[in-house]
């Protein structure tokens, strides 16, 4: 009788230890999908309409490919999206909201041009390359131009959208024929590899005009020289206190309560004029969802029901660049006092990088110089041995500023392309036949559920304001 009495409490022992916790699913009136500048400017806008919301953030912080480290105590610098410029009204008055300071990058002294071996030294946005400039220019010409005719809100529609979409850079260069020698195509992807982590060959002709035209705003027109110059354009001035902060003010506002992190969202399930959207820190019940995460992440939540197919395969063809950013510290930013900016760009090279900037905090120290490795040299140099690859990246800031970049007090390099949670960077590459046969459906509610991410702007798609625009109007959306 003991022996049953004992199995009798060990069994009710079992039972209350394995009585599974009331399944807690919380009420708000939106859940946003993504701490990154896009879903924390949406929530705040939901927020601010006295809407109850919760954003869900997969990693253990805020600012999705906004990252921020210290290269001195309190200096911190950014290893992701950095650059404000003109006509990026929506990030810039973002920060004025947020009370975060705005200033110049550093461009006085002189570019460095390096092609061949030789070093020369330029100012402007163009490098001395006179034999190769008129086939650059065309290329230019003909974006800026295809760009013009763009509707940056539907660029689908273009008439011609189907055809500029199976071109890439790579094909129109070789159209060209003689006009366009092996240089252009080199400098070409000086060009292409930062900005989209991608080589000529990846980046299409609709793309590459859409972010034309999308570099302007409603009342300036898009072009090529503002979203690719440094001075007046994309590059233009920096955000104090690194661009990482601009999302940890927003999710300081909204309080602990309304941002959970190491949350990733896996199923959106909508029923009964109801949303369950499923994480692992449990689920939430709402009216509304915004989606702000990069297209292959979305691709990759479960919809219950499903997404209309054209949605579906929009997000599926449409993987993220490859980029990294390499970065070395030093003292002081020692070229100044040779009177070079720290900007180079590196034709035709072997080395892991084709642009390369100053990026020493604006207190003047320490120096830091970055490069940006995409696109086919991210995958020569992605995979490398750690001390290969610095060995490598110190070796070409040598070449244009000297051996003294050989010593840094530090080197970080932080690879986009291994980050699970960007799935890439800096920005989504619709493959051919996607943007215009697809398109359309960027934007389209998927019911209740709406779409948010810098992919999804008219303006500025790919860059840090258009993650605000896309944010603002995912806000309106919900709240009409
Ligand atoms: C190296 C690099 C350089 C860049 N340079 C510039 C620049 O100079 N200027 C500029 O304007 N822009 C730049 N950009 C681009 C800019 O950083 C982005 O356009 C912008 O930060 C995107 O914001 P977002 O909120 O749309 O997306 P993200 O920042 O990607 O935010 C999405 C968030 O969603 C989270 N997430 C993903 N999946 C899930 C899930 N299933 N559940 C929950 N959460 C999820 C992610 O962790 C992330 O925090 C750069 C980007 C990179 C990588």
């Amino acid at each position: 009788a003991g022996v049953a009495a004992q199995d009798a409490d060990a069994a009710k022992r079992r039972k209350h230890k394995r009585k599974p916790k009331p399944p807690t699913v919380r009420k708000v009136d939106v859940v946003v999908v993504g701490g990154g500048i896009s879903g924390l400017t949406a929530a705040r806008r939901v927020a601010a309409a006295g809407k109850s919301v919760v954003v869900l953030e997969a990693r253990d912080r805020v600012g999705g490919r906004t990252l921020n480290h210290d290269v001195a105590p309190g200096r911190p610098v950014e290893a992701g999206g950095e650059y404000v410029g003109p006509t990026q009204n929506h990030i810039i008055a973002l920060c004025k909201e947020l009370k975060i300071g705005i200033y110049e990058a550093y461009t006085a002294g002189d570019n460095s041009y390096i092609a061949d071996g030789r070093v020369q030294r330029y100012t402007g946005d163009i490098p001395p390359e006179v034999g190769s400039l008129l086939g650059l220019n065309d290329l230019l010409t003909t974006i800026d131009d295809i760009g013009h005719s763009l509707n940056p809100n539907s660029p689908w529609d273009a008439p011609r959208a189907a055809d500029w979409e199976s071109d890439t850079v790579a094909s129109f260069l070789r159209s060209r024929g003689p006009l366009v020698s092996e240089r252009v195509h080199q400098l070409a992807e000086c060009l292409i590899e930062p900005s989209f982590g991608a080589g000529n060959r990846e980046v299409t002709l609709l793309l590459f005009a859409r972010f034309v035209a999308g570099a302007g705003d409603e009342n300036n027109i898009g072009t090529v020289e503002r979203m690719l110059g440094s001075k007046g354009g994309a590059q233009d001035s920096r955000i104090l206190g690194g661009s990482q902060l601009v999302s940890l003010a927003m999710a300081n506002q909204l309080g602990s309560g309304r941002v959970v992190l190491n949350a990733p969202v896996r199923r959106i399930t909508q029923a009964g004029g109801t949303i369950t959207v499923l994480s692992d820190q449990g689920s939430w019940q709402a009216k509304k969802a915004i989606i702000a995460v990069p297209p292959p992440l979305a691709a990759a939540i479960d919809f219950q029901p499903g997404l209309p197919p054209e949605h579906r395969i929009l997000l599926q063809r449409s993987p993220m660049g490859v980029l990294m950013k390499c970065e070395a510290v030093y003292d002081k930013p020692f070229w100044r006092e040779q009177g070079l900016s720290g900007m180079a760009v590196a034709a035709g090279t072997d080395g892991p990088m084709k642009a390369m900037f100053d990026n020493t905090p604006p207190q003047g120290g320490p120096g830091v110089l970055f490069g940006f490795c995409g696109g086919d040299s991210w995958r020569r140099f992605s995979g490398m041995r750690p001390a290969d690859r610095r060995a490598a990246v110190l070796q070409q800031f040598a070449t244009y500023v000297g051996p003294q970049a050989l010593k840094p007090k530090a080197y970080f390099d932080k690879d986009w392309g291994r980050e699970p949670w960007s799935a890439g960077g800096p920005v989504a590459l619709p493959a051919p036949g996607t943007l215009s046969g697809f398109g359309r459906w960027l934007r389209q509610p998927h019911r209740d559920v709406h779409w948010a991410g810098t992919e999804t702007s008219d303006y500025w798609a790919g860059f840090m304001d258009g993650a605000v625009r896309a944010g603002k109007r995912a806000a309106r959306e919900v709240l009409a």
